[in-house]
């Protein structure tokens, strides 16, 4: 396990996380700036952090009271960085050996071999880096990393530069790549949620250098505990609401002339609270539908067409919301108006003074 609490200021920016980490892939989610890629370096030994304690797998990495600071060679600790930072005068088969330097050859080349069986690269032993293609390069990395056997693998934005058609092969064959290879914890950063939402069991979300909510992938997508986690994880609508009544289970909001029931979850601290719906979430009927519950008759602001889906900017009551519709349902709108309907177990309820 890793435990990590630590400070660090930098300038204007102050770090100050804290956050636990099992076997599995940990997302670490948050936009640009917000001390990411810092975390991982306080991990690894590249920076030293003003106070704080990292421990893994027991053994103290770092620990401002006791004054342990380990150097980055002792930690056991791989990173992935986001270019793959490849030594480009070395062959793929130096690069790979460059972490196991200190091992008799015979051992170095047997490991070497073996690896490179494994990662798929036969073949190109003697290639350079500029030989590889992004996924060649990838695979290079990630075997130069796991030869060393690390207890943690730290993943620095893999895939920012990729198109996404190279990047969705690559995200699976790195998947496969660790589940068949590697049984350690994995910290992967990214400022994608998505693709935190495809690789990780576990996310972590920070903003400003702090730990907004760590969890696992549905709470932090289906339960978000704050208007900053809704943001960050791309909810398009969120807004300022009322509780009106509580019953059965049910809670009655009003936001402008809009009166929409929502599962209760959780018992709310306020009746003034943010309610968060998610855009694909809400469903579409032609104008004419009978309203029943939680239904309303909406005027159509805006539509946007993309390849697979549209996207409806829709007044109801006051209230504006966004809809992401698959491209089939974009038929029942033949007029400027239309149905909608919020499903109540869709809707989450953030406290407004949190986040
Ligand atoms: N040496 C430094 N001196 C002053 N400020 C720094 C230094 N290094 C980083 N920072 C600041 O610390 C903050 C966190 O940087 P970090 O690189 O961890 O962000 P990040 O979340 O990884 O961002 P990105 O997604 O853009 O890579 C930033 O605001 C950055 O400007």
């Amino acid at each position: 396990m890793l435990e990590v609490s630590i400070q660090k200021t930098l300038g204007n920016f102050t770090l100050d996380t804290s956050f636990k980490a099992h076997k599995g892939v940990l997302g670490i989610l948050g936009s640009s700036g917000c001390g990411k890629s810092l975390t991982l370096k306080s991990l690894a030994g590249l920076s030293t952090p003003d106070e704080g304690i990292i421990t893994l797998n027991g053994q103290i990495l770092y620990s401002s009271e006791s004054k342990i600071n380990l150097p980055a060679r002792k930690r056991n600790i791989g990173y992935v960085f986001q270019n793959y930072a490849l030594f480009p005068h070395l062959t793929v088969f130096k690069n790979i050996a460059y972490g196991i330097s200190h091992l008799d050859k015979d051992t170095q080349k047997k490991k070497v071999v073996h690896m490179i069986q494994k990662m798929q690269l036969a073949g190109l032993e003697n290639h350079y880096p500029s030989q590889l293609s992004g996924g060649q390069q990838q695979r290079t990395a990630l075997a130069r990393t796991l030869i060393t056997e690390p207890s943690l693998l730290l993943l620095d934005e893999p895939f920012s530069a990729l198109d996404s058609h190279i990047k969705h092969l690559l995200e699976k064959e790195l998947l496969n790549i660790i589940k068949e290879n590697y049984d350690g914890i994995v910290l992967l950063v990214t400022h994608n949620m998505e693709e935190a939402y495809r690789l990780c069991n576990h996310i972590m979300v920070v903003d400003k250098g702090k730990t907004i909510q760590i969890g696992t992938k549905d709470d932090i997508i289906f339960s978000p505990k704050s208007v900053a986690v809704a943001q960050m994880t791309s909810c398009k609508n969120i807004f300022k609401t009322q509780v009106v009544k509580e019953e059965n289970g049910y809670y009655t909001l009003k936001s402008n002339a809009l009166i929409f029931k929502s599962t209760k979850k959780h018992t709310l601290k306020s009746s003034s609270v943010y309610a968060g719906i998610r855009a694909h979430t809400i469903k579409v009927f032609p104008s004419n539908t009978v309203l029943k519950e939680n239904m309303f008759s909406c005027h159509i602001l805006e539509k946007t067409d993309s390849i697979f889906s549209t996207t409806v900017i829709v007044d109801a009551s006051g209230c504006i919301l966004t809809i992401e519709i698959p491209k089939s349902d974009s038929l029942k709108i033949t007029n400027d108006s239309i149905t909608i309907y919020i499903p109540p177990e869709e809707i989450f309820l953030m406290d407004a003074n949190k986040g």
